[in-house]
This record gives structure tokens, C-alpha cells and sequence, in this order.
């Protein structure tokens, strides 16, 4: 953890200790792609606001590509773009200069924060009562926790798994974030890749000129690499 807390001298009136007296929370909710964690995120931040609190949305990434938190029901919101060299910290102490109220966060594409700045997270909740809400990817194509999500995990006052089930073709909840590039699920390359689930054209640096779009499968189908099965693949078929 960093040693040299930014603690806000002169916090503004964004903690009212009386109308919030319980202890602020970093909570982490996580899941495959296309599970609801934006809807989630935009609905946290809707109910919190309706109570009266300041909410700062953060994002790193989004599909649409420009600053906003979307989500596939239609709903979205403008935010805060931050890239792995943001001090979370001085990203909050500046709207406080500013004179804005900052009693919660939400954070969408958390999955791709450092764990530096995962830390930053609990340290505005421990040091300054802000009330961070994360939302995030569990695993990536490889199946590997994000550097983002696995400090989540460590440091999360409370992970909850986002509970829509999203299904593999087979029927089976989805789990598993396959890459495919070119129609062929991939194992290697950057970790990072902004694309959708829906098969879309996107550019990609490690594979130019190649569709790149995500499927969710479940474990067995993501281990045999099984996109969907084909008339002319009965062991695939077989799988089911
Ligand atoms: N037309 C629709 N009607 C109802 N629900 C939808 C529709 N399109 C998408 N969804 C819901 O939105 C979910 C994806 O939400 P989103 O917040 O974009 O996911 P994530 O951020 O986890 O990728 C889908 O699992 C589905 O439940
Ligand atoms: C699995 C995986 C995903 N990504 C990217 C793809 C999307 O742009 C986001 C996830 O968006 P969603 O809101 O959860 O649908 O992450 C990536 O860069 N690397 C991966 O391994």
C-alpha cells in the first residue's frame, strides 16, 4: 500500500457523517462479459443519487469508445475516462477543490485498473469515506484473473458475483471470455482488446484487419475450444 496518503485536509461536505454514520465500503461486483455489470453499475449509481448522494463514474475503455459507462439494455452515462497512470486519489481531491461533493464512485471496467490503483480505492474508503463501488470482469480469454480484479478480490470489503447468468450456446452457464479473432478462438496475445460480444468488425493491433468479438462459453466448452458446434463437426456435436 502507498505510505503517503493523500488524506483531504479540508474534506468537503461530501461525507455528512450523520445522514451516512455507517463506515464507507469498497464492494467489487464481477463476471463474464455481457452479465449485467454495467446495467449494475448505472442502477447503483441511479439509487444512490436518488438519496441525495454525489456520485464520480469512472470507466477505462468502454465499447462505445468515447468516456461513458453503456450498457446492451440501452442505458448509459457519461464518465470520467481514467488510464493506468490516474491517481484515483487526485482525481477526487481535484472535484474537491472544485467545490464538488464526492460521496461514492462508481467504477466500471474495473478489471483493468492497476493494483495500485485498486489500493488507491480503499484507501479514499478508509481515509476519506467514499463509498467505492467497482464492477469488473472475473477472468480474461486466458481464463486468468485480471491484475485489476485479483486486488479487487484481495482488498473488497464485499465481492459479489453478479447474478444474471449468461448462457453458452449449449445452454450451460457462461463463464469463460473467449477470444475470437477471425472466427477462431484464440489463447495468446495482448491482454487487453476492446471488443464486443456481438460480431462485430474491430480492429485489432495484434491481428490488423481481422473481426475480433468475445464469446462466453462454459468451462467444458471454453477448455475444447468449442464455439458452437458445426453439421460438419459431430465430435463438437457430441459435446453437448
Ligand atoms: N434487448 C434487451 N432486453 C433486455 N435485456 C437486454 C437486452 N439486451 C441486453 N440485455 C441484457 O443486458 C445484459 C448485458 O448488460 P451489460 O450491462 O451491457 O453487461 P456487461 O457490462 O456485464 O457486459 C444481458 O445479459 C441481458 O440480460
Ligand atoms: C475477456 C477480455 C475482455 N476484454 C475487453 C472486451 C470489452 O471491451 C471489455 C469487457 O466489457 P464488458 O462490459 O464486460 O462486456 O473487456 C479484454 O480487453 N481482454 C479480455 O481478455
Amino acid at each position: 500500500m502507498t505510505p503517503t496518503p493523500l488524506l483531504p485536509d479540508a474534506v468537503p461536505a461530501s461525507g455528512d457523517r450523520r445522514r451516512h454514520p455507517a463506515p464507507a465500503h469498497l464492494v467489487f461486483f464481477h463476471g463474464p462479459m455481457d452479465c449485467g455489470k454495467s446495467t449494475l453499475a448505472l442502477q447503483v449509481d441511479h439509487n444512490q443519487s436518488r438519496q441525495g448522494r454525489h456520485g464520480l463514474l469512472l470507466t477505462q475503455g468502454d465499447r462505445s469508445g468515447t468516456p461513458q459507462i453503456s450498457s446492451r439494455v440501452g442505458l448509459r452515462r457519461e464518465a470520467v475516462e481514467v488510464d493506468p497512470g490516474t491517481d484515483v486519489r487526485l482525481l477526487v481531491r481535484d472535484r474537491w477543490a472544485g467545490g464538488h461533493r464526492v460521496d461514492y464512485l462508481i467504477v466500471d471496467e474495473a478489471q483493468f485498473l492497476t493494483g495500485e490503483q485498486v489500493e488507491q480505492l480503499a484507501e479514499l474508503v478508509d481515509e476519506s469515506h467514499v463509498d467505492v463501488y467497482a464492477f469488473g470482469l472475473t477472468t480474461d480469454f486466458r481464463a486468468r484473473l485480471f491484475p485489476g480484479t485479483q486486488r479487487l478480490f484481495e482488498l473488497a470489503d464485499d465481492v459479489q458475483r453478479v447474478q444474471v447468468q449468461v448462457l453458452c450456446w449449449c445452454g450451460l452457464p457462461g463463464l469463460l471470455n473467449a477470444r475470437v479473432v477471425g472466427g477462431v478462438m484464440v489463447r495468446e496475445g495482448a491482454t487487453v482488446v476492446v471488443a464486443d460480444t456481438a460480431p462485430a468488425a474491430v480492429p485489432s493491433a495484434e491481428a490488423p484487419g481481422d473481426d475480433v468479438r468475445y464469446q462466453v462459453l462454459c468451462r467444458r466448452h471454453y477448455v475444447r475450444g468449442a464455439l458452437e458446434p458445426t453439421p460438419t463437426g459431430p465430435g463438437q456435436l457430441a459435446l453437448r
